[in-house]
This record gives structure tokens, C-alpha cells and sequence, in this order.
């Protein structure tokens, strides 16, 4: 028996569904010791020559296993239940953990890791939660009663099946941290597989010009002989187990059956008697046998324990069900946080701006130094941007201007000093950002543009082509200068994007990323480095764009490109962290 402690608590959360499981399980249980005594009573009643009683037996027998189907029928539905209300609140907490601005910064995280949890991991605790928790449970509702009815018949063969029951729950323990650590193994292996799986597909236009395609090839070949290897060595460890577990369930029926035989021998009671004995202590034994085999079957899921605990998994707290730790219910958008990807308002499409104007962004003092860093990245900025004309920053690559982005996202919190609009801390709700990289998503370009607004249509309410909003959308998409370029597209604002909006030319992903997030309608707009996939004719309507949009609201630009720089009213220049101001 082996107890995993995360899994009970996630259970325990469930009180009503994990007592409903295990009670089912119980009653189907009653049903396989009600079925021993009647098949008893008509061997006896075979012997004794008493053909009505071996009738009635027999009509019991049926009705008894007519009752275990119906049983067994719900009991497997109320398992897959609880099951599956332990899966959707890992994986929804884990989202929670996982979709948050630390994480653009956490070197560590690897996105197949994560895939890998959140997926293979998350299912693979289903059979000990669904199957293993009630199998114990029903090891120590059932078993004390069949052992103690066989101790009433024969002292010895209840003595037998008692120590057999023991040695088959507390022997696999003496292996417990063997097979913690090779779990460990196994789960490292899977999650080194699948990262480098997901990178080798994202990256295959590259490795493929770089000529690493046969590298990448052996590099995975490598990795998934690794993990078949820890996958045989925890197999082994399990295996193990079963066999230990088969070998306490046999020799404790073997034990009771030369009781029985001796009880027989001796003639200390009626033939009924020896028959219980016989049929109870293999009864006994069932919840045992289930209990191996729901191991057997669950053990490699279990592996995913440590990395499901690394992404947040698990509840910190007692809460109860419904609730989060942090008080919030558990439905719906985790906090918008799936929303504040690189390119979209960092507060999330549903919040809304805080206001839609304002007069000035200030940063006063600001310094910051990544965790673990030497050195700081910014030191003491001061930097004030308004409404009415651009900003500009530019700098050495590694200077911290995408530093300096980040603390004013809310991404990053300073370490010193502040950043406030017109006078109170700015709020990540007031900030709209495109950056180097936009990401599209798969679905139509409507879709992506619609993502950042706060009244954004329920995608199920629109009808297509009369969309009463599409006027926004080509205001906004006219002042990003990508209007004509949707408007020749086979569907226009209806064509679908692919992944990533491949299927877009790069300047194209930029206009639209800007499109959406003037939509956004927030009174910051942080631009990195809005011209570098444009030709010199797009890059100067991109910037004439910026001056126009800066007239009513606070804009600063990120930029290397010299000629993106002239009509700044202010330009900026970034150098190891100090800013000083340079000539447009
Ligand atoms: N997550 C991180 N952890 C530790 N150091 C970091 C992290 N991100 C950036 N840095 C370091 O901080 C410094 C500033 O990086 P930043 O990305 O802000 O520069 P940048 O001016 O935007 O560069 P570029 O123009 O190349 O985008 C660099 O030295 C970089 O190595």
C-alpha cells in the first residue's frame, strides 16, 4: 500500500464524491462475500440431497450478480467522476501558476515540460485517484469484517488470512524510496523528451537550414531510449510489488485452506462451514488483489508527482472545494492571466481601461536587478512621457529597454522607486503593448483583433459579415496601415490565421499586433521595436501611425533604426541601465 499524499488531500477535497465511490465500492464488495455464502449454502445443500434449498441458492446467486452489475455500473461512473473533478482542478490550478508574468522571466520553465505536465501528467493520476483511494478505503471497511467472521468460524484461518492481508499492505514499503527515486527518473526522462520534441518541431525551419536535422534526429533517439530505459526500471520496481502483494494473497489462501481442512478433518462443524471458510478467505483477499492491480496500472502516472508539485499543481492550503487559495472561485478566466501574452494589454481583455486618457507616465527612480544577477539592469531611471508627441528609447542591445518594458507591464516589480500615471502607480490595465515578436493565434484575423477589446463579442452571438463592431476594426486597422492588406485577403477580417500566423508575412504580424492593441483602447502604448521587419516605405507609415496615435495617448517606442527617430519630441538613450537624453 503506498500512500501519496498530495493525491488524498486533492481527494479529500471531494468529500461527497470520494464517499460516494468507496461506498459503492463496499456494496459491490458485500455482493461478492453475499455470492460466497449462498454458492456455501448450495454446496451444502447439494450434499445434504436438498434440491429446493440448492434452487433457492441458485436464484440467489443470480440475483446477487444481476445486483453486482448494476453496482459495478455506478461505481465505475462515480470513480470516473471523482477522477475527473481531481484532473480539472489540478490542471486549472496549474494554468493559474503557470499563465503569469514571472514566468516570462523563469529561465527554467521549459514550454514541453509544462505541455507535459499539464497533459500526460494531470491524466496520469486518474487511476490512483479514482481507483487506488477507494481500493484502500475498501481494504480497511471490508476487511476486518470478513477476517473477523472467519476468526468466528476457525481462529486459525482467520490468523492466516490476517497475516497474509499485513505482509501484503506494509511489505512493498520496504522499497518506497527505491521507487521514488526511480519515478523521479522516469517523469525527468518524459519531461526531457517532450521539450526537446516541441522545440525540434518549432524549431525545424531552423535546424533544417542549420543541417542539425540528423543531430536533432539522434539527440531524440537518445532521449526516448532514456526514458524507455527508466520506464523498465520502474516497471521492474512495480512489478515487484505485484509480486509480493500475489505472494501474501496466496499463501494466506493456502494457509486458510489447510485450516478449513482441518477444521473438515477434525469435524468440528457442519460441511457449510468448511465451504465459508474456503470462499470467505479468498474473498478476503479481493480487496488486496484490486488494490495491486490499480497500482499496477497507475503506478507510471504517479511519476508525474514531482513535476505536477514543481508547476503549482497541488493546493497549498485546505480551502474548500470551489474556492482558491487565494479566495477567488475556481471558474472561468484564471484572472485573465491566459490573455497577457506578449502583445496584448497586460490586464487582460476582460478588465478594461482604468481610464482611456491620460496626460503623463512618470518613472522616478527606478532600479531593478534580476534575481540571482550580479549587477543591477536599470539604475535610478527618471523618465517622464506624455500624451501628445512620441518617446523614444533606444540603446545597446542588453541595455534594458525590454527591462524597462516589463516594469511598466507589471511584468517585473522594481526593486526602487516607481512608475505612476498622472500621479498614481500605473496599473497593468492601463498599458498596451506590441512587441518585437507578436503572437497571433490560430483562428481568424476578427478573432485575434478582438481578443484585446473589453467589449468583445461573444464569439457564438456574431454574426459574420454584419458585425457592428467591424467599423473599430478597420479604424484600427487603417491607422496600424494594414486595412488594404486584410481587405485583399480571400475572407478578410474572416480569414482564418494560422498557428503563430504563419501564413502572415512578418510586417504584416506587427501591423496587426499594433492594430490590436489600439483597439485596446489603453492610455499607454509600449511599442519595441515596430519597424524592424518592414521595408523602409511600411517602416515610415508604421512611425507616421505612432505620431498620429501618440497625439491622444502616451506612446514610447523602442528603436534602433535611426530614421524611425526624427519627430520624437523625446529621445532617450539607454546605456548599461543609466538613461540619458539624446538628440532625435
Ligand atoms: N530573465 C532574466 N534573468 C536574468 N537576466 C536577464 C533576464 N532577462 C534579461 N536579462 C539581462 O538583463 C539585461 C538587459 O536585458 P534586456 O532584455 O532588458 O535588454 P534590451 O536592451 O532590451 O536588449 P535588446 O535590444 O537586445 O532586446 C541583459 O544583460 C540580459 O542578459
Amino acid at each position: 500500500m503506498m500512500i501519496v499524499r498530495e493525491l488524498w488531500r486533492e481527494a479529500a477535497r471531494f468529500p461527497a464524491a470520494l464517499a460516494w465511490s468507496t461506498g459503492l465500492l463496499a456494496l459491490v464488495f458485500l455482493t461478492h462475500v453475499a455470492q460466497a455464502v449462498a454458492i456455501a449454502w448450495s454446496m451444502s445443500a447439494v450434499l445434504r440431497g436438498r434440491p429446493e434449498d440448492v434452487l433457492a441458492a441458485l436464484a440467489l446467486i443470480v440475483g446477487i450478480a444481476l445486483a453486482r452489475t448494476a453496482l459495478s455500473l455506478a461505481q465505475a461512473s462515480a470513480a470516473a467522476g471523482l477522477g475527473g473533478r481531481v484532473r480539472q482542478a489540478l490542471r486549472r490550478r496549474a494554468m493559474r501558476a503557470a499563465l503569469v508574468p514571472e514566468r516570462l522571466h523563469d529561465t527554467d520553465a521549459r514550454d514541453g515540460s509544462m505541455r507535459a505536465a499539464l497533459g500526460d501528467g494531470v491524466d496520469g493520476t486518474d487511476a490512483y485517484v479514482s481507483k487506488y483511494i477507494p481500493a484502500i478505503a475498501q481494504v480497511f471497511l471490508a476487511c476486518p469484517v470478513v477476517v473477523a467472521a472467519l476468526a468466528v468460524l476457525s481462529p486459525v484461518a482467520g490468523l492466516c488470512v490476517a497475516a497474509g492481508i499485513v505482509l501484503a499492505l506494509l511489505g512493498p514499503m520496504a522499497w518506497k524510496r527505491m521507487m521514488a527515486r526511480r519515478g523521479l527518473d522516469h517523469w525527468d526522462s518524459y519531461e526531457d523528451l517532450s521539450s526537446d520534441l516541441l522545440e525540434s518541431l518549432r524549431g525545424m525551419a531552423t535546424l533544417r537550414t542549420l543541417g542539425d536535422v540528423p543531430g536533432t534526429r539522434r539527440r531524440l533517439h537518445s532521449r526516448s531510449e532514456a526514458l524507455r530505459g527508466a520506464t523498465e526500471r520502474v516497471m521492474r520496481v512495480s512489478l515487484a510489488e505485484t509480486a509480493v502483494i500475489d505472494f501474501a494473497v496466496q499463501a494466506g489462501i493456502v494457509a486458510a485452506a489447510v485450516a478449513a481442512l482441518g477444521h473438515a478433518a477434525s469435524g468440528q462443524g457442519p460441511a457449510i462451514e468448511v465451504y465459508l471458510i474456503l470462499l470467505l478467505s479468498s474473498e478476503a483477499f479481493r480487496p488486496i488483489r484490486d488494490l495491486s492491480r490499480h497500482w499496477h496500472a497507475g503506478f507510471l502516472g504517479l511519476t508525474a508527482i514531482p513535476g505536477l508539485a514543481r508547476i503549482g499543481a497541488f493546493a497549498s492550503g485546505q480551502a474548500p472545494e470551489g474556492v482558491s487559495e487565494r479566495g477567488l472561485p475556481e471558474s472561468g478566466d484564471p484572472q485573465g492571466a491566459a490573455s497577457r501574452t506578449s502583445d496584448t494589454p497586460a490586464g487582460g481583455p476582460t478588465s478594461g481601461p482604468t481610464t482611456e486618457q491620460a496626460d503623463e507616465l512618470r518613472v522616478s527612480g527606478l532600479g531593478f536587478r534580476y534575481p540571482g544577477a550580479r549587477d543591477d539592469v536599470l539604475h535610478d531611471l527618471d523618465l517622464t512621457a506624455r500624451r501628445g508627441s512620441l518617446t523614444a528609447i533606444t540603446g545597446e542591445s542588453g541595455a534594458g529597454k525590454s527591462t524597462l518594458f516589463d516594469l511598466v507591464l507589471g511584468f517585473l516589480a522594481p526593486d526602487r522607486g516607481g512608475i505612476t500615471l498622472d500621479g498614481w502607480p500605473v496599473s497593468p490595465d492601463d498599458v498596451a503593448v506590441v512587441s518585437q515578436r507578436p503572437v497571433l493565434f490560430a483562428g481568424s484575423i476578427r478573432d485575434n483583433l478582438a481578443v484585446t477589446r473589453p467589449d468583445r463579442p461573444d464569439r457564438s452571438d456574431r454574426s459574420d459579415e454584419q458585425d457592428p463592431d467591424d467599423s473599430d476594426l478597420a479604424a484600427a486597422c487603417r491607422s496600424a496601415g494594414i486595412l488594404d492588406d486584410v481587405r485583399r485577403l480571400p475572407q478578410g477580417f474572416d480569414t482564418e490565421v494560422t498557428e503563430a500566423g504563419t501564413n502572415l508575412s512578418g510586417g504584416q504580424r506587427q501591423r496587426l499586433a499594433l492594430a490590436r492593441a489600439l483597439l485596446a483602447r489603453r492610455p499607454v502604448l509600449l511599442v519595441d521595436e515596430p519597424t524592424s521587419a518592414l521595408d523602409a516605405a511600411r517602416a515610415a507609415e508604421v512611425v507616421d501611425t505612432l505620431h498620429r496615435v501618440a497625439r491622444d495617448r502616451i506612446v514610447i517606442m523602442i528603436s534602433h533604426r535611426p530614421e524611425t527617430l526624427t519627430g520624437a519630441a523625446d529621445v532617450l538613450r539607454l546605456d548599461a541601465g543609466h538613461l540619458e537624453r539624446s538628440a532625435p
